[in-house]
């Protein structure tokens, strides 16, 4: 095979990947699992647009990583029935990116914006006008020819997405008529997840399997989709092709996922606290070097789920490794 015949190759197994990721999405709201809360919100507030033939609020989405803001995005432009147009803080490099972006909008559609947070500053104000009025000020031409031009914009809805609400500026946060904050998911709904994913693969699995699968998924359907698919190689090459408890348990421990569901990278941050500081208090970024991760990494993937679990509490000085997280590895807690 030549080389380029083995580039087309993976770039068609990228695409199926890439399909099998989309027909994984839910597309509405009845087929999107969990996160009752925020979905009942939802609901109530899209009704009441789609009543008064509105654009719905704008929508902030908060969490951590791979808790389904992106799919959720898509969902409120479905449930509107309007079309979506997407871009990411980092994208938007200039504010002529952003005015480009708002020119393509038809009233009423969704502007999805990942990562919110990391929208420059520039870009950011226009916003505010955008959100507010529908309307922004730019300046066109150059030098003495420069003047600002009104530009009116359709009504339209922006859904913000970011993993930490704390880093957007107060402006920005509160012209969001509606705040959502995604939670990690319980196992049995993540359970649900793996197994309508598993329907998707065409992958035999039964309940118990599922929820193993789930339990130790770190409450991320992200994450839970991802183990599926390596369980899944594992059931097809080691065993008759069914996910079953035992299965699912082998696999995962291959993995490296332990029974509490921490995996290779969070047992290192954990054994880097106790070994090296004496279980804490350690700054965030000593953490962060000892394990070669980026700080950010850590605050939003890793942290939260520790904390969450009782693995590490946060105080003043740093963080601090639990006793439940020494007994847990196998460490004796000895704490003056
Ligand atoms: N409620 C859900 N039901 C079924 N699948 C879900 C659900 N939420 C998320 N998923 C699946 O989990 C994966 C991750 O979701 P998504 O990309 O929306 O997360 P995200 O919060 O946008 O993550 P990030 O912050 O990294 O952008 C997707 O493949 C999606 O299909
Ligand atoms: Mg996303």
């Amino acid at each position: 095979m030549n080389e380029e015949e083995s580039r087309l190759l993976s770039s068609e197994a990228e695409q199926s990947e890439e399909f099998l990721e989309k027909s994984l999405r839910p597309q509405y709201l009845s087929q999107y699992i969990g996160q009752d809360k925020v979905k009942r919100e939802l609901e109530i507030y899209i009704k009441a647009a789609k009543q008064r033939e509105e654009s719905l609020d704008h929508v902030l989405l908060y969490g951590p990583p791979g808790l389904g803001k992106t799919t959720m995005a898509m969902v409120i432009a479905n449930e509107m029935m309007v079309n979506i147009k997407t871009t990411s803080g980092p994208a938007i490099e200039k504010p002529g990116d952003l005015v480009a972006i708002l020119n393509e909008l038809e009233p009423g559609d969704v502007l999805f914006i990942d990562e919110i947070h990391r929208l420059p500053r520039v870009a950011e104000e226009l916003l505010y006008s955008a959100m507010e009025d529908f309307y922004v000020d730019i300046m066109v031409g150059q030098g003495p020819n420069a003047h600002p031009v009104h530009f009116p914009l359709p009504p339209f809805t922006l859904v913000g997405a970011t993993t930490r609400a704390g880093m957007l500026s107060a402006p920005l946060r509160d012209r969001f008529g509606i705040i959502c904050h995604m939670e990690y998911y319980e196992d049995d709904d993540l359970k649900e997840i793996v197994l309508r994913s598993a329907d998707i693969f065409a992958t035999d699995i039964v309940e118990s399997g599922a929820f193993e699968i789930a339990r130790r998924s770190r409450g991320t359907p992200r994450i839970a989709n991802r183990l599926l698919k390596r369980v899944r190689d594992f059931a097809q090459v080691e065993g008759n092709g069914e996910i079953d408890i035992q299965l699912a348990d082998e696999a995962l421990k291959m993995l490296q996922v332990d029974h509490k569901g921490l995996d290779y990278v969070d047992q290192k941050i954990l054994r880097t606290m106790i070994e090296l500081y004496n279980g804490g208090p350690v700054g965030l970024t000593t953490i962060a070097v000892n394990i070669s991760e980026e700080t950010e990494t850590v605050e939003d993937m890793y942290e939260p789920y520790l904390i969450q679990k009782g693995f590490i509490k946060r105080t003043q000085r740093g963080r601090v490794v639990t006793e439940f997280a020494y007994e847990h590895l196998g460490y004796d807690f000895y704490k003056e």
